[in-house]
C-alpha cells in the first residue's frame, strides 16, 4: 500500500517521507516498517518521530513546496524513518546499499514480508507492536555471544522481558547452562514452572525467606572465606582497595600468610584453602607483637572481621560446613587440594539448566561480594574448560547490575564483569545485563552489549547513556523510549533481526506463573484487614546448633 513520498534523505540512514492524510492511521505510533524500491529489491525503514503540521502551517509559504506532490494535502504530516535493511527478493541484509531518492514513492511493509524477516530467529521473544500478528524473534548465538542489556524504568517490564527469555531457552534448549544472580529474588518462580531451574540461597534467614514467599525450598549457596579474593574479602568488610588504607595493607598479608601456610608460593588472591579463624588468628597475633601495638588501623581491621565472623547471615561465607567438609574429604597435596575443592563447589553451578543465585534480603554489600566471588569463579573454570578444548557456554544474568558494575565507583565485582564483557565472547561467556539506572551502569559495561532491549524509560539523562554506549541506536530511537507501554521494547543490534518496537510476551499469561518483585496492592491492603503474620524466624538470624539440625539437603546435592 501506497503511504507518502520521500522529502529528505539525511544523517547516515534517516529518511524524512510525507504521508497521505487517509494513510496516517497506518503509521500512527513509531515502529511501524515502511519500503521505498531500491534496484532490484526494497530497502526498509522504521518509522521513528513525526512532525504533524497544523492549521497555521497550511497557511503559510511551506504550502507551496508541496506542490510537486499534488495527492498529498496541504497540512504536512512529515515522519523521519530510519533505513534499516534491504531486500533483494532473496534474502533479507543490515544496511542499505543505494540511499532513497526524495520524490521516491513509500509504501507500507505488510505482515507478511515483516513475519519472513523477523520470525525465525531462536527466542521468541514477543510481537511487532505496530504488527501484532508477527511473531518478533532473537538469534540466541548474537544474544549470548554479543552480550546484551535490558534497561528500563521501574516498573516497565524488564524482570518479565528476562523471564521470557529464559523460559524459552529453557523450552528450546534442554543442554542450555544459565546462572542469574537474581538480587530481588524475583525469578524463582520459574522454579515452579520448570524442572531445570535450581535455587540456591544462603542457609538460615535468607532461605526460609524464599520459602515463606514462594514455597520453593532453594539449596544451601556457599560461597567459602577462601575463594574470596582480597577485593571480595575487603568488599565485606567495607574497605575499599583501589585506596592503598593500612587496614588494606594489612588484609592482604594476611591473606597471604593464611594461604601460604598451606601453599607456599600461594597469591593474596589464589582459591588456597584456609579458615577464617586463622585470618583473626593471624591479624591477633599482629596486634600482639610489639611493632604492631597500638596501631589503630589494625585494631579496627581486627573488629571489623571479628564482627564479620559473629554475623550469623554470612556463615555460608564465614563457616561453610558442606564445603569445609568437602575439602577435609579431599585429602591430598595442596594446592591441588584445594584447587578441587574449588572446581566441585563452583563448578556444581554449571549444571545444565538456570540456576539462580537468589541473594534477595541479603545487605548489599554481601550481595556484591558473593556475585564477585562466584562470577570470578566461573570465569576461571569456563576459560580453563576453553583452553582444555572441552568448552561449557554459559550464559550470565545479572539483576540491577548497576549495584554490581557501577560507573565511577569501586565494586569488586566491576573488574570481573567488564572483564565478561570485553573478553567473554572467546570463551563462550555470554552476559545479560539489567538494569533500572544506566546512567549509573559501568559505561564500558553498556558499550560490549551488542544488543539493546529498552524499555520505558523516562529520564532524559538515562536516555543519554543508552545512546552514547550502544552502537546501532539513534537518538530518534531513544527519545522515543519515554512513549512505550509496560511490556514494550525497542529492541536493537546484533540478536534483533530488525530494529523493532515490540510488545514482550507476559511470563505469566504464557506460563501461568507470576513472577516475583510486584509491587504491592496498596488500595487492596489498606482496605481489608491484614492478617497477622509471624515474622519473628525472619528477622533474626539463629544460633548454630539449630542450623545444623534444620540443613537438610547439602551442596553434596550438586557435587
Ligand atoms: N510484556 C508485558 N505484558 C504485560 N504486562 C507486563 C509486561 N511486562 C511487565 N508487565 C507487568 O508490569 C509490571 C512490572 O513488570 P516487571 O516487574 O517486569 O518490571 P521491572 O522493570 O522489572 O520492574 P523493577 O525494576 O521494579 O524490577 C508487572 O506487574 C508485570 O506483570
Amino acid at each position: 500500500m501506497e503511504v507518502g513520498r520521500v522529502v529528505t534523505v539525511y544523517g547516515q540512514s534517516l529518511l524524512r517521507f510525507a504521508v497521505h492524510e487517509d494513510k496516517l492511521g497506518y503509521l500512527a505510533r513509531p515502529g511501524a516498517y515502511v519500503k521505498v524500491e531500491a534496484s532490484g529489491g526494497w530497502s526498509y525503514a522504521m518509522v521513528v518521530s513525526f512532525n504533524l503540521l497544523d492549521e497555521l502551517y497550511r497557511k503559510s509559504r511551506i504550502v507551496e513546496e508541496l506542490e510537486g506532490y499534488p495527492e498529498i494535502r496541504p497540512s504536512r504530516n512529515e515522519l523521519v524513518a530510519m533505513l534499516v535493511g534491504y531486500y533483494d527478493g532473496k534474502g533479507f541484509v543490515r544496511g542499505v546499499p543505494e540511499l532513497p531518492r526524495p520524490g521516491q514513492k513509500v509504501y507500507l511493509a505488510d505482515g507478511e514480508e515483516l513475519a519472513r524477516f523477523v520470525g525465525s530467529g531462536d527466542i521468541a521473544i514477543g510481537r511487532l507492536s505496530q504488527n501484532p500478528e508477527v511473531r518478533y524473534t532473537l538469534s540466541l548465538d548474537m544474544l549470548c555471544s554479543r552480550h546484551f542489556a535490558v534497561l528500563a524504568m521501574t516498573g516497565a517490564g524488564k524482570s518479565n522481558a528476562v523471564a521470557v527469555i529464559l523460559g524459552e531457552i529453557l523450552e528450546k534448549f534442554p543442554y542450555s547452562r544459565v546462572v542469574v544472580v537474581d538480587t530481588h529474588n524475583e525469578y524463582v518462580p520459574l522454579a515452579e514452572k520448570f524442572d531445570r531451574v535450581r535455587v540456591l540461597s544462603p542457609a538460615g534467614r535468607i532461605a526460609r525467606l524464599v520459602e515463606a514467599r514462594y514455597g520453593v525450598k532453594p539449596s544451601p549457596l556457599e560461597v567459602p572465606i577462601w575463594t574470596l579474593g582480597l577485593e571480595e574479602i575487603a568488599g565485606l568488610l567495607r574497605l575499599d582497595p583501589t585506596r592503598a588504607t593500612k587496614q588494606v595493607m594489612y588484609l592482604r598479608g594476611a591473606l597471604q600468610e593464611v594461604r601460604r601456610a598451606r601453599y607456599k608460593y600461594a597469591g593474596a588472591d589464589d582459591p588456597i584453602y584456609f579458615r577464617a579463624e586463622e585470618l583473626l588468628g593471624y591479624l591477633e597475633g599482629l596486634q600482639k607483637s610489639s611493632r604492631q601495638r597500638y596501631d589503630r588501623s589494625l585494631d579496627d581491621l581486627v573488629l571489623k572481621l571479628e564482627m564479620l565472623l559473629e554475623n550469623s547471615e554470612l556463615r555460608y561465607v564465614t563457616r561453610p560446613r558442606n564445603s569445609d567438609r568437602l575439602y577435609e574429604g579431599l585429602g591430598g597435596e595442596e594446592p591441588r587440594r584445594s584447587v578441587e575443592a574449588y572446581m566441585r563447589v563452583y563448578g556444581a553451578l554449571l549444571e545444565p539448566g538456570v540456576t539462580l543465585i537468589a541473594l534477595g534480603g541479603l545487605a548489599s554489600d554481601a550481595q556484591v561480594s558473593t556475585a564477585a566471588t562466584i562470577l570470578k569463579s566461573l570465569w576461571r573454570i569456563i576459560t580453563a574448560s576453553v583452553l582444555a578444548g572441552k568448552p561449557q557456554p554459559t550464559l550470565l544474568v545479572v539483576e540491577e547490575a548497576h549495584n554490581y558494575a557501577p560507573q565511577g565507583r569501586w565494586s569488586p565485582a566491576r573488574e570481573i564483569l567488564e572483564k565478561i564483557a570485553k573478553e567473554g565472547r572467546k570463551f563462550g561467556i555470554g552476559l545479560g545485563v539489567v538494569s533500572q539506572r544506566p546512567r549509573e551502569l559501568s559505561q564500558t559495561l553498556l558499550a560490549q552489549c551488542g544488543t539493546l532491549i529498552a524499555l520505558r524509560t523516562a529520564n532524559p539523562r538515562d536516555q543519554e547513556y543508552i545512546l552514547g554506549s550502544m552502537e546501532d541506536v539513534m537518538r530518534e530511537m531513544v527519545e522515543g523510549l519515554s512513549g512505550l507501554v509496560t511490556g514494550e521494547a525497542l529492541i536493537s543490534g546484533s540478536a534483533a533481526p530488525l530494529p523493532g518496537i515490540v510488545r514482550i510476551d507476559s511470563f505469566p499469561e504464557r506460563y501461568g506463573v507470576n513472577l516475583g518483585g510486584k509491587d504491592i496492592d496498596w488500595r487492596a491492603a489498606w482496605s481489608t484487614p491484614q492478617p497477622k503474620a509471624d515474622l519473628a524466624e525472619y528477622v533474626l538470624g539463629e544460633p548454630e546448633e539449630e542450623e545444623e539440625e534444620r540443613k537438610t539437603s547439602t551442596i553434596d546435592k550438586f557435587l
